[in-house]
């Protein structure tokens, strides 16, 4: 094959040496006709595809991106003018009305671009520029190459030579270098030379999340090289006709059509066949997309072709002034909606002549996913030995749709206890997730592992349903309409009327399972109902997940009725220590059968059981008790030592609420009769060694060397009633509820001043969450992080 691009270098040529398709498909498509006729195939030297998988777990085969670029490249206008060769087909390009000097409209065109860069730069997305050869349509790049998360960057064949031009090697290095893509580059611009094109995301409107590629066919949308592409990128194809006013085809599908994470804005008056529209408002659906329907008048003022981006404040709709202004008031608030911010640009001289508007003005650059380390994805994923060992990899669930059934009378049910706003809940759960990111963590998503599971094929999706919501539901339900998400969110008919319910505490991760010594994860056996759910839901994800899958699971808890533990109760001391907390939501039974379970499968040789107050603020041993680096905890003063302080600081909120007239009441005796005791357990000796004061007992087994407290050292207040007021208060908003990164680094909540304080102190490096919404449902960065793999201490394995 010809080598079009010789004078680049080595490096260039070695790419576009064969059709790249060829590689990944030659072999099974060998028995079959040709795809296109007239093509010959050949079978160009293999190099092995990689998919990163959107959790970048080693095995997960389906390529995920995100929807949303931040950063995009934008072609300046040199040259620009109406192009003779693309009027042919693009009905929406006109004339000069007024006469204009090859000067003027220069002048005109580029500030129209300037103008639109600005806007999208203010609105924080990130905008690279590239000079032009000087060809009339060049400022439309995203017809001849794309970029996607996974690494891959395609290049396109364009329909007429005057497009063909436009493609360039050294920006094609600039945006491969700069956003570390794959090599090989995908080059399917050699097409043209048979006549197919197929023109990048002019004709494929991309759901990259849901790896859908929408495509209205055209003479620059070919369906076989479509296909082609689909399957080599691993997306499904929904293809259509889309016809203009006169029943012309529609160019590019981006003139009808816009998907982006959450909407959509189509013409369905451009697609005439009533099947083939049911079908793509039956894929939109499907990935949850709110729709958006606009008339072929606004079609024509390019209020299609528009595109959400990801700014440094929210994401935008890039939008040109022509379209949004065709938009009628309510279109346009359901869009505002959509989006943090509109960006509505004025580029009519380039719609006018060009036939294009803002979506065609901007390619969207994607960074390659980071993917795991060869090495780390060979070794086991489950490995979790200490509290304390630095954290490698995590599973963490950022809370979603099911949020919205918390509402003032569903909060006891929900066990939270405050309503949300989900988007400050969102976006202060990222903020966790970019802690244990920039501290080197790998952090997988319940939903991505879901997406994962499910891609895998109908069965498996099936299955998953299944799994969750019982086989009986699933007969009846079209497979077809549920999205995964609907596992997590609820499956609603109606505001708060659920067939399913939604798993409103599953961004609890620590508590549906936990990982214990020797590689094993265990599926919990929740003391509410309403979080049992989360521990099948995470069961079948294990049993699914194509990475997941070897990881050894243990879920012998989950069937025995008697039984309730949750993760929040499982401190992993070391390789041969775990400590349960006997509490309100884990019996004396789970904490029984856990020990059984780890003495005959695992290397621990050591259970301890710590018995604590049964009491909300307490739910989980956890709330008051967490390791912040070998051998040391952060804890409630006097909590252990001395609980007749608690008892007297309930006897005093008594006094108060009585003189208040109030009947808010504490159980003082609570706290007099029952001191924290623990029990421990050994391997192969039948009686426990009990010992009456808990922390003095723990220190006697070597299991801790140091206590730090809750709003400071013991002694530092007053009183000690003082003391236990203060820090029962930040305890409430999960002050001891830290999260151990690596030995002498913790994740606490910022509101926690005081503990923060006396942590840093004593030398534990803390990084400050913002998580006064977070807080409202009782749990702190322990309690929302499941990890799987941290790194093995120095000592002792
Ligand atoms: N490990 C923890 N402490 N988890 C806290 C869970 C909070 C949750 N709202 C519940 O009541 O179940």
């Amino acid at each position: 094959m010809a080598v079009r691009f010789s004078r680049l270098g080595r490096c260039w040529r070695g790419r576009l040496a064969g059709p790249r398709w060829l590689r990944g498909l030659a072999a099974p498509l060998h028995a079959r006709q040709p795809l296109i006729p007239g093509v010959a195939r050949g079978v160009a030297p293999g190099v092995a595809r990689h998919y990163a998988g959107v959790t970048g777990l080693p095995g997960a085969q389906a390529v995920m991106e995100e929807n949303l670029a931040d950063s995009v490249l934008m072609v300046e206008p040199k040259g620009f003018c109406s192009n003779e060769e693309t009027m042919q087909d693009n009905s929406f390009m006109g004339t000069l009305s007024e006469p204009m000097t090859k000067e003027q409209l220069q002048e005109v065109v580029h500030a129209e671009w300037q103008g639109l860069g600005d806007l999208l730069r203010e609105a924080g997305v990130e905008v690279l520029t590239a000079t032009a050869k000087g060809l009339p349509d060049e400022v439309f790049p995203n017809n001849w190459f794309s970029t996607h998360g996974d690494g891959q960057l395609v290049i396109y064949p364009m329909k007429v030579p005057s497009r063909a031009a436009e493609i360039r090697p050294d920006i094609v290095e600039r945006v491969r270098k700069e956003f570390d893509l794959a090599e090989p580059i995908y080059n399917l611009s050699e097409w043209a030379k048979s006549g197919v094109a197929l023109e990048g995301t002019g004709s494929l409107v991309l759901d990259r999340y849901n790896r859908t590629a929408y495509v209205a066919l055209s003479k620059r949308a070919d369906k076989n090289l479509a296909e082609v592409w689909a399957k080599e990128m691993g997306y499904e194809l929904v293809t259509f006709k889309a016809k203009d006013r006169q029943g012309k085809a529609i160019y590019h599908t981006n003139v009808m059509l816009s998907v982006n994470v959450n909407f959509a804005v189509i013409c369905p008056e451009a697609i005439p066949d009533p099947q083939e529209l049911r079908a793509v408002y039956a894929a939109l659906k499907k990935s949850m997309k709110v729709i958006v329907p606009v008339t072929m008048e606004q079609l024509e003022n390019f209020a299609c072709n528009c595109l959400q981006l990801r700014g440094q404040q929210g994401t935008v709709l890039a939008i040109s002034e022509a379209g949004w202004k065709s938009l009628d008031d309510s279109q346009r608030a359901v869009l505002q909606n959509c989006v943090d911010r509109v960006v509505a640009a004025p580029v009519p001289m380039l719609e006018k002549l060009g036939g294009g508007s803002v979506r065609c003005m901007v390619a969207e650059l994607f960074k390659r996913r980071a993917q795991l380390p060869e090495k780390s994805s060979q070794r086991n994923l489950n490995l979790c030995e200490s509290e304390h060992g630095r954290l490698e990899l995590v599973i963490v669930h950022e809370p979603g749709l099911e949020v919205d059934a918390v509402m003032p009378w569903t909060l006891d049910t929900m066990k939270v206890d405050e309503c949300f706003n989900r988007v400050h809940l969102k976006q202060q759960h990222r903020g966790l997730t970019s802690l244990l990111k920039t501290r080197g963590a790998q952090v997988v998503h319940v939903r991505d592992l879901l997406t994962e599971v499910s891609h895998q094929g109908e069965e498996v999706r099936k299955e998953l349903f299944e799994s969750v919501w019982g086989k009986e539901f699933v007969a009846g339900q079209n497979l077809e309409n549920l999205h995964v998400d609907q596992l997590v969110g609820g499956l609603s008919r109606e505001c708060m009327q659920f067939d399913q319910p939604p798993l409103m505490n599953l961004f609890f991760m620590r508590d549906p399972i936990f990982s214990v010594p020797g590689g094993w994860a265990v599926l919990a056996r929740p003391y509410f109902p309403i979080r049992f759910r989360e521990s099948q839901l995470m069961h079948a994800v294990f049993r699914l997940h194509p990475s997941l899958k070897g990881v050894k699971l243990y879920d012998g808890l989950m069937d025995d009725p008697e039984v309730t533990i949750e993760g929040g109760d499982v401190l992993v001391a070391d390789r041969e220590t775990v400590l349960v907390g006997v509490s309100q939501r884990t019996n004396e039974r789970g904490a029984d059968r856990l020990a059984e379970f780890l003495f005959a499968r695992t290397p621990v040789k050591r259970v301890v059981k710590v018995f604590i107050p049964k009491q909300r603020a307490f739910m989980h041993l956890d709330t008051l008790f967490t390791f912040v680096d070998r051998g040391t905890v952060l804890t409630m003063p006097y909590f252990w030592s001395k609980p007749e302080v608690y008892a007297e600081v309930a006897r005093r909120a008594n006094l108060l609420n009585e003189k208040m007239g109030s009947e808010q009441r504490q159980n003082v005796e609570e706290w007099v009769k029952e001191p924290p005791r623990i029990e421990v357990m050994l391997k192969g000796n039948p009686t426990p060694k009990k010992y009456k004061h808990a922390m003095t007992g723990l220190q006697a087994e070597g299991i801790i060397d140091k206590a730090l407290f809750v709003c400071g050292a013991e002694g530092t207040f007053p009183s000690p009633e003082a003391h236990v007021s203060a820090a029962l208060t930040e305890q409430w908003n999960d002050a001891a509820n830290v999260f151990c990164l690596s030995p002498g680094t913790v994740v606490a909540y910022k509101w926690c001043t005081r503990t923060i304080a006396h942590l840093e102190d004593n030398g534990i490096d803390v990084l400050e969450l913002d998580g006064v919404e977070l807080m409202k449902g009782r749990g702190g960065a322990r309690c929302m992080t499941f990890p799987m793999r941290r790194a093995l201490s120095l000592e002792g394995v």
